[in-house]
């Protein structure tokens, strides 16, 4: 039963769906249906949790949502390097510094340097941040006189709040105005995805990767606009970390956000050089402002479509709040919790990212597949240079793991026992939304706080509903997004002041 075929035609056996497009493949339907997963969660239910797509140009591409196959992934080191797409625009938003763009060594050497800054006693350390940014958020609601907000965009300046102070210490009203803009701009800048842009970037697999980096510097509007993003993020954040090195040399206390805990050589075991902690600027501004923000927007339409489950929720808020106020237990609430996790499984800010096979290797199989020929496979031999897709949405959605009724929102599945027990493979709740293995996200722990914090200050003083004809749009603009009927980011609701 258990066969291993090797060879590189074994991809042409293994069932999937059929592709209409040589140059597209499945991508189109992929990265730009119009709501994510409309094709991708048909595919799953019919092929399984390992199955073929078509990348551009005739290539067999695996879609990997089976738990073995992506524990090995993760975690093997055989998949060492981003898929060509994901690589590219990795170095064209983070920069050259940026550890998302290291491999091997260097990025090991990073990651050990940067992890003391995200410990969970470090993370403490940013609650008053978090519960500031919160409070502010229910100001500009107690202020503005409309009932109709659009909580996406309140939340994106919440989370790039919150992150300034977190990591660099400063308010953004600090910031170069100019650095502010360019980034509240950039995510939109992804989302002018289209064909075209799919195209150029199928033709960059064909390039060595040194070339594929240099498709940043194409005159583009978007590509100049990443440009002056990672250009001004190093700027900011060489600026931010010598006047912090500055006030230690003249005798003032040293700041606690990460910048500054990273900046003290007592606590960077690993050495980490200047560069090397400016190099994350414009990762942790970026890739920690915009998931955060959307992760919760669409928590709040889920809480607005579900009026009884939000005053459910609410009344917990409040009976931890009027418990000590001053010290609110987050983690021991249960509906919070569960909450916040069923959000994070049906809403995984990176739904499906590309890894590279760095070598020939063997992908074991939970559950094995039945090959067109009929034969069944327990483990499927990849080549070195396959690119497979790490499907975290699809994860989320397989009945045997999550329960029956995968693909509604449903809380309570973590409370009555539907979630699945085995080994977990990412950091969070046995969800892969913050990855898992050696490339594991650096900010998980504090971004579940943020949430607890700024869900508990605005459930507990405001309450929420969908407006009449209301459209959610779910977009995948390299990280979901909520959007409107015309794409544009956005999500309305009534918002009113609780008595
Ligand atoms: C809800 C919020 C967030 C989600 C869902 C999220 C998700 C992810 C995912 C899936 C990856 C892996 C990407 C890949 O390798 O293809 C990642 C990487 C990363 N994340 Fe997050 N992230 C979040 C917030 C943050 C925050 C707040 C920070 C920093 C303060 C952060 C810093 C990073 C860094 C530095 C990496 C690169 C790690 C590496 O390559 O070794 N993230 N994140």
């Amino acid at each position: 039963l258990s066969c291993v075929r090797r060879g590189p035609n074994i991809f042409r056996y293994i069932p999937g769906p059929s592709s209409s497009s040589w140059v597209f493949g499945h991508l189109l339907q992929l990265r730009l249906p119009l709501q994510m997963g409309d094709y991708e969660f048909t595919w799953l239910k019919k092929f399984g949790s390992v199955y073929r797509i078509k990348g551009s140009f005739g290539e067999d591409r695996l879609m990997v949502a089976d738990p073995a196959a992506l524990q090995h992934i993760l975690n093997s080191g055989a998949f060492g390097e981003l898929g060509p797409a994901l690589d590219a625009a990795a170095y064209a938003f983070f920069g050259k510094n940026s550890v998302m763009v290291q491999t091997g060594h260097e990025h090991s050497r990073l990651r050990a340097g940067l992890n003391p800054g995200f410990t969970a006693a470090a993370v403490r350390r940013y609650q008053p941040i978090f519960a500031k940014v919160a409070q502010s958020i229910s100001e500009k609601l107690n202020l503005s006189g409309e009932s109709l907000q659009n909580i996406s965009s309140l939340f994106s300046i919440a989370a790039f709040d919150a992150i300034s102070e977190a990591v660099l210490g400063c308010p953004k009203e600090s910031l170069a105005p100019k650095f502010v803009e360019v980034n509240l701009k950039v995510m939109n800048a992804a989302a002018t995805q289209s064909p075209t842009q799919i195209l150029l970037e199928a033709f960059l697999k064909f390039l060595p990767k040194w070339i594929r980096r240099q498709a940043v510097k194409i005159p583009t509007q978007s590509s100049r606009l990443l440009r002056t993003q990672t250009r001004l993020a190093t700027e900011e954040g060489c600026r931010v970390a010598r006047e912090k090195l500055q006030a230690v040399n003249e005798g003032l206390e040293r700041s606690d956000d990460i910048f500054g805990f990273l900046l003290n050589p007592e606590n960077s075991k690993e050495g980490l050089a200047f560069e090397d902690i400016v190099g994350q600027t414009s990762i942790i501004m970026i890739a920690g402002g915009e998931t955060t923000a959307n992760s919760l927007a669409f928590g709040f339409c889920e809480l607005g479509k579900n009026i009884d489950f939000q005053n459910s929720l609410r009344a917990e808020i409040h009976a931890a709040l009027s418990a000590n106020a001053s010290d609110v237990a987050y983690d021991s609430m249960p509906l919070l919790n569960a909450f916040i996790k069923e959000t994070l499984r049906m809403y995984p800010a990176v739904p499906f990212p590309e890894r590279l096979a760095t070598e020939d290797t063997i992908l074991p199989l939970s559950d094995p597949i039945v090959l067109r020929t009929g034969e069944q496979l327990t483990q499927i031999p990849v080549q070195k240079g396959q690119v497979v897709m790490v499907a975290i949405a699809s994860h989320h959605r397989v009945p045997l793991l999550w329960g029956n009724d995968p693909d509604i929102f449903r809380p309570s599945r973590w409370l009555d026992g539907s979630v699945h027990n085995r080994e977990a493979i990412g950091p969070y709740a046995r969800l892969l939304t913050f990855m898992g293995g050696g490339r594991t996200c650096l900010g998980d722990r504090d971004r579940i706080m943020e949430m607890q914090i700024i869900i508990c200050e605005l459930l507990g003083k405001f309450s929420f509903s969908l407006p009449a004809n209301h459209f959610l749009r779910i977009r995948y603009t390299e990280t979901l997004q909520p959007a409107d009927a015309e794409g544009k980011k956005s999500l309305r609701l009534d918002v009113k002041r609780l008595l």
